[in-house]
Protein backbone atom coordinates (compact mmCIF):
# COMPACT_ATOMS: atom_id res chain seq x y z
CA UNK A 1 0.00 0.00 0.00
CA UNK A 2 1.42 3.21 -1.24
CA UNK A 3 0.98 6.85 -2.86
CA UNK A 4 1.74 8.71 -5.17
CA UNK A 5 3.79 12.10 -5.02
CA UNK A 6 4.44 13.89 -8.42
CA UNK A 7 3.76 11.23 -10.16
CA UNK A 8 6.08 8.55 -8.30
CA UNK A 9 5.30 5.40 -6.74
CA UNK A 10 6.16 5.43 -2.55
CA UNK A 11 5.51 1.86 -1.12
CA UNK A 12 4.28 3.43 2.13
CA UNK A 13 1.39 3.06 4.87
CA UNK A 14 -0.28 5.50 6.44
CA UNK A 15 1.29 8.21 8.50
CA UNK A 16 -0.04 8.03 12.21
CA UNK A 17 2.96 9.42 13.75
CA UNK A 18 2.45 12.72 13.50
CA UNK A 19 -1.28 12.45 14.57
CA UNK A 20 -0.82 10.85 17.34
CA UNK A 21 -1.58 7.59 16.57
CA UNK A 22 -4.79 8.59 14.91
CA UNK A 23 -5.46 7.72 10.95
CA UNK A 24 -6.81 10.87 9.35
CA UNK A 25 -8.42 9.87 5.53
CA UNK A 26 -6.81 12.13 2.54
CA UNK A 27 -9.20 14.17 0.73
CA UNK A 28 -10.22 12.88 -2.95
CA UNK A 29 -8.67 14.46 -6.01
CA UNK A 30 -9.98 14.40 -8.81
CA UNK A 31 -14.01 16.40 -8.17
CA UNK A 32 -15.48 16.88 -11.59
CA UNK A 33 -19.26 16.00 -12.37
CA UNK A 34 -21.43 13.69 -15.01
CA UNK A 35 -24.37 16.23 -15.80
CA UNK A 36 -27.40 15.99 -17.30
CA UNK A 37 -25.97 18.63 -19.83
CA UNK A 38 -22.30 18.79 -19.60
CA UNK A 39 -21.86 21.78 -17.18
CA UNK A 40 -20.11 21.73 -14.61
CA UNK A 41 -22.19 20.62 -11.64
CA UNK A 42 -21.03 21.69 -7.80
CA UNK A 43 -17.26 21.48 -8.94
CA UNK A 44 -14.74 20.82 -11.38
CA UNK A 45 -14.78 21.00 -15.11
CA UNK A 46 -17.17 21.33 -17.52
CA UNK A 47 -17.95 18.58 -20.38
CA UNK A 48 -18.89 15.98 -18.53
CA UNK A 49 -22.61 15.25 -20.32
CA UNK A 50 -24.32 11.67 -19.46
CA UNK A 51 -24.06 9.27 -22.36
CA UNK A 52 -24.56 5.41 -22.29
CA UNK A 53 -21.45 3.34 -22.71
CA UNK A 54 -19.11 7.07 -22.19
CA UNK A 55 -18.21 6.38 -18.55
CA UNK A 56 -16.63 3.48 -16.79
CA UNK A 57 -16.37 2.52 -13.24
CA UNK A 58 -13.21 0.77 -11.64
CA UNK A 59 -14.01 -0.49 -8.20
CA UNK A 60 -12.35 -3.02 -5.45
CA UNK A 61 -15.77 -5.49 -4.63
CA UNK A 62 -14.46 -5.47 -1.34
CA UNK A 63 -13.95 -1.75 -0.47
CA UNK A 64 -17.63 0.09 1.36
CA UNK A 65 -17.08 3.22 -0.59
CA UNK A 66 -17.07 1.52 -4.08
CA UNK A 67 -19.57 -0.28 -3.04
CA UNK A 68 -22.06 2.44 -2.55
CA UNK A 69 -21.47 3.33 -6.36
CA UNK A 70 -22.22 -0.05 -7.48
CA UNK A 71 -25.16 -0.49 -5.67
CA UNK A 72 -26.41 3.62 -7.50
CA UNK A 73 -25.11 2.06 -10.79
CA UNK A 74 -27.44 -1.13 -10.02
CA UNK A 75 -30.50 0.50 -8.55
CA UNK A 76 -30.76 3.62 -11.23
CA UNK A 77 -30.74 1.04 -13.54
CA UNK A 78 -27.36 2.09 -15.42
CA UNK A 79 -25.28 -1.78 -15.54
CA UNK A 80 -25.77 -1.54 -19.37
CA UNK A 81 -24.48 2.01 -19.91
CA UNK A 82 -21.38 2.54 -17.63
CA UNK A 83 -18.92 -0.80 -17.49
CA UNK A 84 -17.41 -2.12 -14.32
CA UNK A 85 -13.80 -3.26 -14.20
CA UNK A 86 -12.75 -5.04 -10.58
CA UNK A 87 -9.46 -4.93 -9.24
CA UNK A 88 -7.76 -7.89 -7.16
CA UNK A 89 -9.03 -7.79 -3.63
CA UNK A 90 -4.91 -7.86 -2.35
CA UNK A 91 -3.57 -4.13 -1.79
CA UNK A 92 -0.09 -4.67 -1.23
CA UNK A 93 2.86 -3.14 -1.87
CA UNK A 94 2.07 -1.60 -5.23
CA UNK A 95 -1.24 -0.84 -4.22
CA UNK A 96 -4.67 -1.81 -6.39
CA UNK A 97 -3.66 -4.05 -8.83
CA UNK A 98 -5.25 -5.81 -11.98
CA UNK A 99 -4.25 -8.82 -11.72
CA UNK A 100 -6.78 -11.69 -12.41
CA UNK A 101 -5.72 -14.38 -11.05
CA UNK A 102 -8.55 -14.30 -8.63
CA UNK A 103 -12.54 -15.23 -8.75
CA UNK A 104 -14.66 -12.26 -9.57
CA UNK A 105 -11.95 -10.19 -10.69
CA UNK A 106 -11.52 -8.78 -14.38
CA UNK A 107 -8.36 -6.63 -14.66
CA UNK A 108 -8.48 -3.41 -16.56
CA UNK A 109 -11.40 -3.89 -19.02
CA UNK A 110 -10.46 -0.66 -20.97
CA UNK A 111 -7.10 -0.47 -21.34
CA UNK A 112 -5.54 -3.79 -19.74
CA UNK A 113 -3.18 -1.62 -17.68
CA UNK A 114 -1.55 -3.01 -14.68
CA UNK A 115 -2.46 -1.15 -11.87
CA UNK A 116 -5.09 1.44 -10.48
CA UNK A 117 -2.19 3.92 -10.30
CA UNK A 118 -1.44 4.24 -13.92
CA UNK A 119 -5.36 5.66 -14.11
CA UNK A 120 -4.16 8.37 -11.91
CA UNK A 121 -0.80 8.78 -14.04
CA UNK A 122 -2.61 9.10 -16.87
CA UNK A 123 -5.02 11.21 -16.17
CA UNK A 124 -2.11 13.61 -14.57
CA UNK A 125 1.01 12.00 -14.69
CA UNK A 126 2.19 14.64 -11.99
CA UNK A 127 -0.48 13.93 -9.37
CA UNK A 128 0.00 12.63 -5.32
CA UNK A 129 -1.94 11.70 -2.94
CA UNK A 130 -3.55 8.04 -2.42
CA UNK A 131 -4.66 5.91 -5.05
CA UNK A 132 -8.24 4.63 -4.13
CA UNK A 133 -11.41 3.11 -5.63
CA UNK A 134 -14.24 3.77 -6.44
CA UNK A 135 -12.69 6.13 -9.45
CA UNK A 136 -14.61 7.14 -12.81
CA UNK A 137 -13.44 7.26 -15.90
CA UNK A 138 -14.33 9.07 -18.64
CA UNK A 139 -13.28 7.14 -22.07
CA UNK A 140 -14.06 10.40 -24.27
CA UNK A 141 -11.76 12.88 -22.21
CA UNK A 142 -9.46 9.91 -21.16
CA UNK A 143 -9.50 11.14 -17.49
CA UNK A 144 -10.55 10.19 -14.25
CA UNK A 145 -14.16 12.26 -13.73
CA UNK A 146 -13.92 11.48 -9.97
CA UNK A 147 -12.76 9.27 -7.37
CA UNK A 148 -15.39 10.48 -4.51
CA UNK A 149 -17.98 7.84 -3.82
CA UNK A 150 -20.07 10.72 -1.98
CA UNK A 151 -20.44 12.54 -5.06
CA UNK A 152 -20.38 9.40 -7.70
CA UNK A 153 -23.42 8.69 -6.19
CA UNK A 154 -24.93 11.59 -6.76
CA UNK A 155 -24.42 11.69 -10.19
CA UNK A 156 -25.98 8.44 -11.12
CA UNK A 157 -29.00 9.29 -8.87
CA UNK A 158 -29.98 12.13 -11.33
CA UNK A 159 -27.31 12.72 -14.18
CA UNK A 160 -28.58 9.92 -16.65
CA UNK A 161 -32.31 9.97 -15.67
CA UNK A 162 -33.44 10.81 -19.30
CA UNK A 163 -31.26 7.74 -20.81
CA UNK A 164 -32.45 4.59 -18.34
CA UNK A 165 -35.71 6.43 -18.08
CA UNK A 166 -35.38 6.03 -14.40
CA UNK A 167 -36.42 8.48 -11.92
CA UNK A 168 -36.27 7.06 -8.37
CA UNK A 169 -34.81 9.39 -6.20
CA UNK A 170 -32.29 8.64 -3.12
CA UNK A 171 -31.68 12.51 -2.92
CA UNK A 172 -34.80 14.72 -2.83
CA UNK A 173 -34.31 18.30 -2.32
CA UNK A 174 -36.97 18.35 0.70
CA UNK A 175 -34.86 16.12 2.42
CA UNK A 176 -31.02 17.53 1.75
CA UNK A 177 -30.47 19.36 4.58
CA UNK A 178 -31.94 15.99 7.34
CA UNK A 179 -29.70 13.64 4.72
CA UNK A 180 -26.60 16.44 5.33
CA UNK A 181 -26.79 15.95 9.29
CA UNK A 182 -27.05 11.95 9.10
CA UNK A 183 -24.47 11.67 6.80
CA UNK A 184 -21.60 13.75 8.50
CA UNK A 185 -22.56 11.86 12.05
CA UNK A 186 -22.66 8.55 10.29
CA UNK A 187 -19.36 9.52 7.92
CA UNK A 188 -17.18 10.78 11.17
CA UNK A 189 -18.09 7.71 13.55
CA UNK A 190 -19.04 4.47 11.39
CA UNK A 191 -18.05 4.87 7.54
CA UNK A 192 -14.74 6.36 8.76
CA UNK A 193 -14.98 5.57 12.29
CA UNK A 194 -14.41 1.56 11.86
CA UNK A 195 -11.06 2.42 9.89
CA UNK A 196 -9.94 4.90 12.36
CA UNK A 197 -10.59 2.56 15.13
CA UNK A 198 -8.70 -0.36 13.40
CA UNK A 199 -5.42 1.92 12.00
CA UNK A 200 -5.37 3.67 15.54
CA UNK A 201 -1.61 3.02 16.75
CA UNK A 202 -2.42 4.10 19.79
CA UNK A 203 -4.80 3.51 22.65
CA UNK A 204 -6.04 6.91 22.64
CA UNK A 205 -6.47 7.08 19.24
CA UNK A 206 -8.40 4.01 19.21
CA UNK A 207 -10.10 4.90 22.64
CA UNK A 208 -11.49 8.42 20.86
CA UNK A 209 -12.85 6.58 17.36
CA UNK A 210 -14.47 3.36 19.08
CA UNK A 211 -17.17 5.37 21.43
CA UNK A 212 -18.50 7.33 19.35
CA UNK A 213 -19.09 4.21 17.13
CA UNK A 214 -20.98 2.70 19.07
CA UNK A 215 -22.82 5.28 20.63
CA UNK A 216 -23.84 6.03 16.88
CA UNK A 217 -24.54 2.31 16.22
CA UNK A 218 -27.23 2.74 19.44
CA UNK A 219 -28.65 5.61 18.16
CA UNK A 220 -29.09 4.28 15.04
CA UNK A 221 -30.76 1.33 16.47
CA UNK A 222 -33.11 3.39 18.93
CA UNK A 223 -34.23 5.70 15.18
CA UNK A 224 -34.92 2.07 13.53
CA UNK A 225 -37.35 1.35 16.06
CA UNK A 226 -39.60 3.65 14.47
CA UNK A 227 -38.94 4.60 11.18
CA UNK A 228 -38.49 2.11 8.71
CA UNK A 229 -35.63 3.47 7.09
CA UNK A 230 -33.25 6.72 8.46
CA UNK A 231 -35.46 9.33 7.06
CA UNK A 232 -38.68 7.44 8.08
CA UNK A 233 -40.35 6.12 5.22
CA UNK A 234 -38.00 7.33 1.91
CA UNK A 235 -35.46 5.23 1.29
CA UNK A 236 -32.46 7.81 0.65
CA UNK A 237 -28.46 7.96 0.08
CA UNK A 238 -27.95 8.11 3.81
CA UNK A 239 -29.54 4.38 4.02
CA UNK A 240 -26.68 3.01 0.98
CA UNK A 241 -23.97 4.69 2.71
CA UNK A 242 -24.63 3.13 6.16
CA UNK A 243 -25.18 -0.59 4.54
CA UNK A 244 -21.81 -0.61 3.14
CA UNK A 245 -20.04 -0.06 6.74
CA UNK A 246 -22.57 -2.13 8.25
CA UNK A 247 -22.54 -5.39 6.04
CA UNK A 248 -19.48 -6.02 6.49
CA UNK A 249 -19.28 -5.37 10.73
CA UNK A 250 -19.51 -8.99 11.69
CA UNK A 251 -17.35 -10.16 9.03
CA UNK A 252 -14.60 -7.61 9.01
CA UNK A 253 -14.75 -4.55 11.27
CA UNK A 254 -16.09 -6.50 14.79
CA UNK A 255 -12.41 -9.03 14.67
CA UNK A 256 -9.99 -7.25 12.27
CA UNK A 257 -10.57 -3.71 13.48
CA UNK A 258 -11.33 -3.88 17.15
CA UNK A 259 -14.99 -2.98 16.99
CA UNK A 260 -16.02 -5.89 19.28
CA UNK A 261 -18.26 -4.52 21.89
CA UNK A 262 -21.04 -5.45 20.07
CA UNK A 263 -21.89 -7.15 16.45
CA UNK A 264 -24.79 -5.76 14.24
CA UNK A 265 -26.99 -9.21 14.63
CA UNK A 266 -27.04 -8.10 18.50
CA UNK A 267 -29.19 -5.33 17.54
CA UNK A 268 -32.33 -6.35 16.59
CA UNK A 269 -33.56 -3.19 14.14
CA UNK A 270 -30.51 -2.85 12.77
CA UNK A 271 -29.89 -6.60 11.99
CA UNK A 272 -33.51 -6.64 10.21
CA UNK A 273 -32.37 -2.78 8.39
CA UNK A 274 -29.47 -4.79 6.97
CA UNK A 275 -31.24 -7.19 5.60
CA UNK A 276 -34.02 -5.16 4.57
CA UNK A 277 -31.55 -3.78 2.34
CA UNK A 278 -29.72 -6.53 1.66
CA UNK A 279 -32.71 -8.37 -0.49
CA UNK A 280 -33.54 -4.91 -2.31
CA UNK A 281 -33.53 -5.70 -5.89
CA UNK A 282 -30.15 -5.91 -7.56
CA UNK A 283 -28.25 -5.00 -4.08
CA UNK A 284 -27.21 -8.63 -3.41
CA UNK A 285 -25.31 -9.33 -6.49
CA UNK A 286 -23.15 -6.30 -5.48
CA UNK A 287 -22.06 -7.98 -2.69
CA UNK A 288 -18.97 -9.99 -2.58
CA UNK A 289 -18.03 -11.10 0.95
CA UNK A 290 -15.02 -13.35 -0.44
CA UNK A 291 -13.60 -9.98 -1.61
CA UNK A 292 -14.49 -8.30 1.42
CA UNK A 293 -13.14 -10.63 3.86
CA UNK A 294 -9.77 -12.00 1.63
CA UNK A 295 -9.05 -8.42 1.47
CA UNK A 296 -8.71 -7.04 4.44
CA UNK A 297 -7.36 -9.76 6.35
CA UNK A 298 -4.85 -10.17 3.66
CA UNK A 299 -3.87 -7.04 2.88
CA UNK A 300 -3.29 -5.61 6.09
CA UNK A 301 -0.44 -7.27 7.54
CA UNK A 302 0.41 -5.06 10.10
CA UNK A 303 -2.80 -5.63 12.37
CA UNK A 304 -2.92 -9.47 11.25
CA UNK A 305 0.50 -10.50 9.85
CA UNK A 306 -0.09 -13.90 9.19
CA UNK A 307 -2.52 -13.36 6.80
CA UNK A 308 -4.87 -16.26 8.01
CA UNK A 309 -8.00 -15.03 6.59
CA UNK A 310 -10.92 -16.61 9.50
CA UNK A 311 -13.91 -18.61 8.08
CA UNK A 312 -16.78 -17.06 10.08
CA UNK A 313 -19.07 -15.19 10.75
CA UNK A 314 -22.68 -16.99 9.23
CA UNK A 315 -24.68 -14.84 8.47
CA UNK A 316 -27.91 -15.38 7.36
CA UNK A 317 -28.83 -12.19 5.81
CA UNK A 318 -31.99 -13.83 3.39
CA UNK A 319 -34.12 -14.53 6.40
CA UNK A 320 -37.69 -12.63 6.56
CA UNK A 321 -36.56 -8.94 7.85
CA UNK A 322 -39.92 -8.39 9.39
CA UNK A 323 -39.38 -4.43 8.77
CA UNK A 324 -42.63 -3.86 7.24
N1 LIG B 1 -13.21 9.34 -0.06
C1 LIG B 1 -13.03 8.19 -0.90
C2 LIG B 1 -12.37 7.07 -0.11
C3 LIG B 1 -12.12 5.84 -0.92
C4 LIG B 1 -11.13 4.89 -0.23
O1 LIG B 1 -10.48 5.26 0.76
N2 LIG B 1 -11.00 3.66 -0.76
C5 LIG B 1 -10.05 2.71 -0.19
C6 LIG B 1 -10.53 1.29 -0.33
S1 LIG B 1 -11.81 0.86 0.78
C7 LIG B 1 -8.75 2.76 -0.94
O2 LIG B 1 -8.76 2.67 -2.16
N3 LIG B 1 -7.64 2.90 -0.23
C8 LIG B 1 -6.32 2.88 -0.79
C9 LIG B 1 -5.36 3.73 0.01
O3 LIG B 1 -5.79 4.44 0.92
O4 LIG B 1 -4.19 3.69 -0.30
C10 LIG B 1 -14.38 7.80 -1.43
O5 LIG B 1 -15.34 7.75 -0.66
O6 LIG B 1 -14.48 7.55 -2.63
Amino acid sequence: MGYLRNGQWHDQWYDTDTTGGAFVRDTSKFRNWVTADGSAGPSGRDGFKAESGRYHLYVSLACPWAHRTLIFRALKGLTDHIGVSVVHPDMLGEGWEFRTDYPGTTGDTLHDLAFARDLYTRADPDVSGRVTVPILWDTKRDTIVSNESAEIIRMFNSAFDAITGNTDDYWPTDLRDAIELVNARIYDTVNNGVYKSGFATSQQAYDEAVGPLFETLDWLEERLSDNRYLMGDKLTESDWRLFTTLIRFDAVYHTHFKCNRARIVDYPNLWGYVRELYQWPGVAETVNFDHITRHYYYSHDMINPHRIVPTGPVLDLSAPHGRN
